[in-house]
């Protein structure tokens, strides 16, 4: 019988990990990339796609759950995986970077942060507890605890002031939910900005507390690729060794690469969804802009090096013809390639640490999107 939270490295390729994450409703493989589903949909495609192309765990949140349709409503109905059906693992977020990133108006206190809706204005309050509470009712196997992502820039007085509630919150956070009551896994979240040794300090405040899995927050929010890259590389390697690592909200191709080569075994990223509605697609052989002229007329497939359903069964020039005609189904066809992209990178990543060549398949990948992908 698997006990969810248990974390079994199976094998090592410098700080690299190939290991496997037991959840209560399955194990996860790591390196392990996790779609972003954040209203309780993957955008533009279903669970069957999301299993065909090989996803394994889905990204929900609970700021937007929260305000619609509601988690008590969720929590009526069965829960987020049976409300969405999925019944593999979900993670959710807590909640905190989406009210900084998506409410106008918030005011942050001890007590938590008041924001207002950004659908109707309305205003709201999310306590470390309400933020765990929303979680519980959506079932989600991972929860995050409520931080504060300071943004890019942030002073370091405040960055390191944020830091100190940030663990307070993480404690209120540990102190509501029993580990591993109702199998729900529970992830602190370094935070620390861009200095390494409030990086330090946040990672020691949390080693404190009972975490199944620790977060890198405070990245992918606008800095430099040589900023994320230092921060990364310093904290990675600090983290428990025998815990799961979640670098949240990276990244391009070689971000992720580059987080995996630090020790990171999670990752999340808007990329493939949101890149697929702009017809920026990721292939074996670099980034294809769906629309340029030059594929009007080009019957090859968008990636002749992938499996997925979109290039098994359709041309460079139809699928080009339905982002032109705003067609709904090229959002479909572009979202499950990127996504399934994404997930065979991951997959890659994982084999080549089993088989101690990790170093190569970054030096490939290198060579085709450059050392940051962008
Ligand atoms: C559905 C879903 C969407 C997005 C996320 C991750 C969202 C996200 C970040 N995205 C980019 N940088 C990020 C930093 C943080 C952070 O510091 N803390 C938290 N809680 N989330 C972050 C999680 C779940
Ligand atoms: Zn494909």
């Amino acid at each position: 019988m698997p006990v969810p939270g248990r974390f079994t490295i199976h094998a090592r390729d410098g700080k690299a990990r190939r290991a496997t994450l037991h959840t209560a409703h399955g194990e996860i493989q790591t390196p392990v990339f996790m779609p972003v589903g954040t209203q309780g949909s993957v955008k533009a495609v279903g669970p069957d796609d999301l299993l065909q192309a090989g996803s394994q765990i889905i990204l929900g949140n609970t700021y937007h759950l929260y305000l619609r349709p509601g988690d008590e409503l969720v929590a009526r109905r069965g829960g987020l995986h049976r409300f969405m059906s999925w019944d593999k693992p979900i993670l959710t977020d807590s909640g905190g970077f989406q009210v900084f990133s998506l409410s106008t108006i918030r005011k942050i206190s001890e007590k938590g942060v008041e924001f207002r809706s950004y659908l109707d204005g309305s205003k709201h309050f999310f306590s470390p507890e309400k933020a765990i509470s929303i979680q519980q009712n959506l079932g989600s196997d991972i929860m995050m605890v409520l931080d504060e992502c300071v943004g890019y820039g942030a002073d370091r007085e405040y960055t390191a002031r944020s830091l100190e509630r940030t663990t307070r919150w993480a404690r209120r956070c540990r102190e509501v939910h029993t580990p591993g009551a109702d199998g729900q896994l529970m992830f602190g979240i370094i935070q620390g900005g861009f200095h390494e040794d409030l990086r330090e300090e946040s990672l020691g405040q949390l080693l404190e507390i009972p975490f199944e899995g620790y977060a890198i927050g405070g990245l992918s929010v606008g800095e430099s690729t040589e900023d994320m890259y230092r921060i990364l590389n310093h904290i990675g390697p600090r983290m428990p060794e025998e815990k799961p690592r979640y670098l949240m909200g990276v990244g391009t191709p070689m971000d992720i690469l580059e987080g995996i080569e630090s020790g990171v075994d999670m990752f999340d990223c808007v990329l493939p969804t949101r890149n697929a509605r702009n017809g920026t697609l990721f292939t074996s052989q670099g980034k294809v802009n769906i629309k340029r002229a030059e594929f009007r007329e080009d019957d090859g497939p968008l990636d002749p090096n992938c499996q997925c359903y979109t290039c098994r069964n359709f041309s460079r020039a139809y699928l080009r013809h339905l982002y032109t005609a705003r067609e709904i189904l090229s959002y479909r066809l572009n979202s499950l390639h990127n996504i399934a992209f994404f997930l065979e990178l991951a997959r890659q990543a994982r084999e080549a640490i089993e088989g101690g060549r990790f170093a190569e398949l970054k030096a490939h990948y290198q060579g085709i999107y450059g050392t940051d992908g962008r």
